[in-house]
């Protein structure tokens, strides 16, 4: 179980982005978390993987509170955790080749040993020809970066994944691509999601239950 309660987070203490908000997800289920632009969704998505600590409140996982966030959180907790954002760009090292990009975290944990079977496969699966893998991320497209991104955060295989508008920025065959990517790895796996997004139709196709920023913040 994800559990997120009562998270007052943000930027000042005195002017916190996100306040007394509560959400939950199951193992294996799809949550969609809809919102205006600039409610706070990003930072309680990066408060659920362990990316920005909060002021306040109560983050579980597996029954566990965690204590420490960033790279200060043990790494049994933070590599449950596979994420994707919104722009590719912003998240992919420039200097990598996208089959570095990929493997990146299992070099992080010490796993040379799996990067090239992992690369293969994940690569595979996202939709990504052996003459992309070795391209560095300005010759590629955002769409092709993304579905890197995507393999990157599956390569730990996570049992939480986090989507911050990950599809925001792409046409609807790439989105409906990295979608089933997503739900192929959780039927496999069992993995639970927390989608953040603005389109409902999306989300409501997509997640298994959409909830809305006021709902979150009023719990
Ligand atoms: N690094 C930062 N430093 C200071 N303020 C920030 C930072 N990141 C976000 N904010 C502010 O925190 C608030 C919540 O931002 P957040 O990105 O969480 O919203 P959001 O709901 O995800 O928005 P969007 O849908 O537009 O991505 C906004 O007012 C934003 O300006």
């Amino acid at each position: 179980m994800l559990e997120l309660r009562a998270i007052t987070a943000g930027y000042d203490r005195r002017a916190p982005a996100v306040r007394d908000a509560s959400l939950t997800v199951a193992p294996g289920e799809a949550v969609g978390l809809l919102g205006p632009s600039g409610c706070g969704k990003s930072t309680l998505a990066r408060v659920a993987a362990l990316l920005h600590r909060p002021d306040s409140g109560t983050l579980l996982v597996d029954g566990a509170p965690v204590r420490r966030w960033r790279h200060r959180a043990p790494r049994a907790q933070r590599t449950a955790f596979g994420v994707v954002f919104q722009q590719p760009r912003l998240s992919a090292d420039p200097r990598l080749r996208l089959t570095d990009l990929i493997a990146e975290p299992l070099r992080a944990t010490g796993r040379r040993e799996a990067v090239p079977g992992r690369v293969t496969e994940l690569a595979d699966a996202v939709g990504l020809t052996p003459d992309l893998l070795t391209r560095r991320p300005h010759e590629v497209s955002d769409g092709q970066l993304q579905r890197a991104c995507l393999a990157r955060a599956l390569v730990l295989r996570p049992r939480w994944l986090i989507c911050d508008e990950m599809t925001a920025m792409l046409d609807a065959s790439t989105t409906a691509a990295l979608v089933a990517v997503v739900e192929d790895y959780r039927a496999a796996t069992g993995a639970g999601l927390l989608a953040v997004g603005h389109d409902q139709t999306l989300l409501d196709r997509w997640c298994d239950r959409t909830v809305h920023w006021d709902t979150v913040t009023a719990a």
